[in-house]
């Protein structure tokens, strides 16, 4: 087997190629098993089609062909018999004396099948080849049509079958007696498989040699019968049932074995391919068809009384059999395939959903945001997506803000400057994500119309640990100052940060010092449970 071959076939079934995560392969085997079986079982099934097909086919011809074969050399035999009765009829007439007994004796020995000549004469035998002179009954009434007998012994022979030709002629008959070893011979010389009888009247003999009047064995599987268009006999040949299943083991093994080997090789090629990691787009996308991504909030909150203002908005992924993966290992991806436009669609849906009903439990003009990229920039549904977004929570009850992060460069085009403007039309806000590590953080400043910078949790988790990061965060608030716009620091996990970022002035944080990203549906129980907290905090401040 060639060597690329031999590696598809049998390199291990959890070798992805792929750097995306997939379900485990344990939950698809058993579909994937079923499938395969169902792919690699026709040509088996379709080899034994024609395997019975062809052996019943064999059957019957080789029935017809022994049929035809049995009644030409029986038909010669008796012809020939014929003729040694024939050639004896002038005696008929005659008494049985010495010289008619060697005549008798001497066509009988110069004729290949005959075993001996008797004449008859009244309903009785009177002269043999074999005895010479004797008186038995004829029994004329057995022979069928006057002129041919089924034996399964006589006077001389009792054990011994045999055939016997009569020859009437002179007012009397000579028989010509066939031993039923040449019979059993031509019998048995015609068929390979199957049985073959030879009838005449109501008496059959076999294979075995034996004349018996028992019925025929049903030949189910191949049937023929034949009568002698010269003498008054029938053959019949055929075969039982299992027959087929004799000769397909006989004849057609090897055929079977290399149909089923050929369904087991597309068997297995069918279990491989399945297998095979599909590619990064299709296992994104039968994510989605899936509903297996789903949004999770972490809050953002004012930095002066530490009360939620809103939350981000936060893509996992629930993979079955694997459990909660992070954006940051298929995010990229779904990026490079497109896929992030119906992904945020659908994020903006489910978050629709679950918040709007409680819309007037929200925090006023809640801080809704998402995260976009570059293809996004790009898409004018994104205007409809935010429409949508926005229509489903009562007027001014929040604010959508989306979050250009630079995983992708945006290059701003005629396009996209008109995208921002319509969204800024209908009151979406913009923020810059992770703002300050991006080399085209500052570009898009000058670009776009931004409303809110995200700043880095990297500076924020610097703070106390350099100066420099200080001095960055002072920049960062006097540009915010200056350009008027909001400013929201992420990462925040301790109280120092916390209290140095308030002392900086900066009004929105974001971090597990306020709470972890949280699935959707959780978000407003912990909202009360925060808001409990908070009120009894501020209450006793005052
Ligand atoms: N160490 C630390 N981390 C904190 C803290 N507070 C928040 N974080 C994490 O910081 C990330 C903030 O989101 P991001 O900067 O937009 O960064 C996001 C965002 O760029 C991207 N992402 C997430 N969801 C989406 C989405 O729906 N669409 C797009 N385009 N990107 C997304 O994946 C990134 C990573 O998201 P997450 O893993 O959820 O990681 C989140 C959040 O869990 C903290 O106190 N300490």
């Amino acid at each position: 087997m060639p060597r690329r071959l031999a590696f598809f076939l049998f390199r291990s079934p959890t070798y992805t190629g792929s750097e995306l995560p997939q379900a485990r392969p344990g939950r698809w085997a058993w579909p994937r098993l079923l499938i395969s079986l169902l792919v690699a079982l026709p040509l088996p099934l379709l080899g034994l089609g024609v395997g019975v097909f062809q052996a019943q086919r064999q059957l019957q011809r080789q029935a017809e062909r022994s049929v035809a074969e049995t009644i030409e050399r029986l038909d010669q035999i008796l012809d020939s018999s014929r003729q040694a009765a024939e050639s004896v009829q002038s005696l008929i007439s005659e008494t049985c004396n010495v010289d008619n007994q060697h005549l008798l004796q001497w066509r009988a020995a110069t004729n290949p099948y005959v075993r001996s000549i008797n004449l008859a004469r009244g309903g009785r035998l009177y002269c043999s080849s074999l005895l010479g002179p004797i008186s038995l009954d004829l029994e004329t009434s057995t022979f069928v049509d006057g002129r041919l007998r089924l034996m399964a012994g006589n006077f001389a022979t009792p054990d011994i079958p045999l055939l016997v030709l009569r020859y009437s002629a002179n007012g009397g008959s000579a028989m010509a007696v066939v031993d039923s070893r040449y019979l059993r011979a031509v019998l048995q010389l015609a068929i390979q498989e199957g049985d073959l009888y030879l009838k005449v009247g109501n008496l059959r003999m076999g294979l075995d040699g034996r004349v018996s009047n028992a019925p025929i064995p049903e030949l189910s599987e191949a049937f023929a019968q034949r009568a002698s268009n010269s003498h008054p006999y029938t053959v019949i040949a055929g075969s039982p049932t299992g027959s087929v299943e004799n000769h397909l083991l006989n004849y057609t093994l090897p055929f079977l074995a290399l149909t089923a080997a050929g369904g087991l090789f597309v068997g297995l090629i069918c279990y491989r391919l399945l297998g095979r990691p599909s590619s990064p787009r299709t296992i994104l996308r039968r994510a989605l068809e899936a509903k297996q991504f789903e949004p999770f909030l972490q809050p953002i909150v004012d930095a002066c009384d530490g009360r939620w203002v809103g939350a981000e908005v936060l893509m996992r992924w629930r993979l079955p059999g694997e459990g909660l993966i992070r954006p940051d290992l298929f995010i990229p991806m779904a990026e490079r395939t497109g896929l992030i436009l119906p992904m945020t669609r659908d994020l903006m849906q489910q978050v629709a959903a679950v918040l709007a009903p409680h819309a007037a439990d929200l925090p006023p003009h809640c801080h809704l945001g998402f995260n976009i990229s570059a293809a996004h920039c790009r898409d004018p549904q994104l205007l409809d997506d935010c429409r949508s977004f926005l229509a489903a929570f009562p007027p001014g009850s929040i604010e959508l803000w989306l979050e250009l992060t630079e995983r992708e460069l945006i290059e701003p085009t005629e396009e996209s400057d008109q995208l921002f403007q319509q969204l800024s039309a209908i009151g979406v806000k913009v923020a810059i994500d992770d703002f300050g590590i991006g080399h085209a953080s500052l570009n898009y400043l000058q670009r776009f119309k931004v409303d809110a910078l995200k700043i880095d949790q990297s500076f924020v988790q610097h703070i106390g640990a350099d100066t420099l990061s200080g001095h960055l965060l002072d920049t960062l608030v006097e540009l915010a100052t200056r350009l008027d716009i909001d400013l929201v620091a992420e990462g925040v996990e301790t109280k120092a940060q916390l209290d140095y970022l308030q002392a900086l002035g900066i009004p929105y944080l974001q971090g597990y010092l306020f709470g972890r990203p949280m699935p959707a549906h959780e978000f407003m129980p912990a909202l009360h449970q925060h808001r409990n907290a908070v009120g009894d905090t501020i209450d006793h401040q005052q």
